[in-house]
């Protein structure tokens, strides 16, 4: 079932096997048109538990993979070998299979200090992360994206469309680890946009979210509600 918003196409679906079946085969559809074009696709996406499955499909695809770079649209800033890494969940649910080929560029440095090395990661991810094909999106009970945090002094930089810098750092107050995130600005960069969210608690939050107008309160509105691109929304129950 779909639901056309402002800025916003949301896509029901009765479990988590059908939404897969289906947003997995959009995402891929997305980069081989890209690599038809191109020759090359570049794929961003979130961490959390919701995209695992999601990841776990797309790494079945037999595209051109080496054709296919992946990044994170946002890090805790942690050895890759940590738990709560975001470049390890990437490693372990998607770059595997026929999407072992693929090359990930990671944002966490282990020698910089994330809170005054926003100008090193900006210019990393314009440089080697844009343009890009399509950007994956999560969102939690705390209406933030990335790691795009609401009541955080670093938010109004992070939600600034004048902020020409493809990221921001902040320390979440509703969340672990100090963070690096592409900023609003870049994120509207990307040509797909999708939000990937399950559960009916998270709709509840989606529809609080369409209707709140303070962004430093609700990030995820400063995407919903963005005049430029259009957000495509992939909820299942
Ligand atoms: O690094 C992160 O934590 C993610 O990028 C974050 O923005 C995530 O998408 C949401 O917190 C939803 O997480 P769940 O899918 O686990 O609910």
């Amino acid at each position: 079932m779909e639901e056309f918003g402002m800025n916003t196409n949301f896509y029901t679906f009765t479990n988590q096997k059908t939404l897969i079946e289906d947003f997995s085969k959009t995402i891929i559809d997305k980069l081989e048109k890209a690599i038809e074009k191109k020759g090359e696709a570049v794929l961003l996406v979130s961490g959390g538990n919701t995209p695992k499955p999601l990841f776990e499909k797309l790494r079945t695809f037999d595209i051109s993979w080496n054709k296919v770079k992946i990044g994170l649209v946002d890090e805790r800033w942690l050895d890759g070998k940590h738990e709560d890494s975001n470049a390890k969940l990437v490693k372990e649910y998607l770059l595997k299979d026929k999407a072992s080929k693929a090359l990930f560029i990671p944002l966490y440095q282990e020698n910089l200090d994330p809170l005054k090395s926003i100008d090193i990661c900006s210019t990393l991810v314009k440089n080697k992360l844009f343009p890009c094909d399509v950007l994956i999106l999560g969102m939690g009970d705390d209406f933030h994206t990335a790691s795009l945090f609401p009541n955080n002094e670093k938010l109004k930089d992070g939600i600034d469309l004048n902020n020409e810098k493809y990221c921001v750092s902040m320390t979440p107050s509703t969340a672990k680890h100090t963070r690096m995130s592409l900023t609003l600005s870049a994120i509207l960069k990307a040509d797909n946009i999708y939000l990937h969210i399950q559960g009916k608690n998270k709709k509840e939050v989606y529809e609080k979210a369409l209707k709140e107008n303070d962004f430093l309160l609700s990030p995820i509105s400063a995407v919903l509600k963005n005049e430029k691109k259009q957000i495509e929304v992939y909820y299942n129950e």
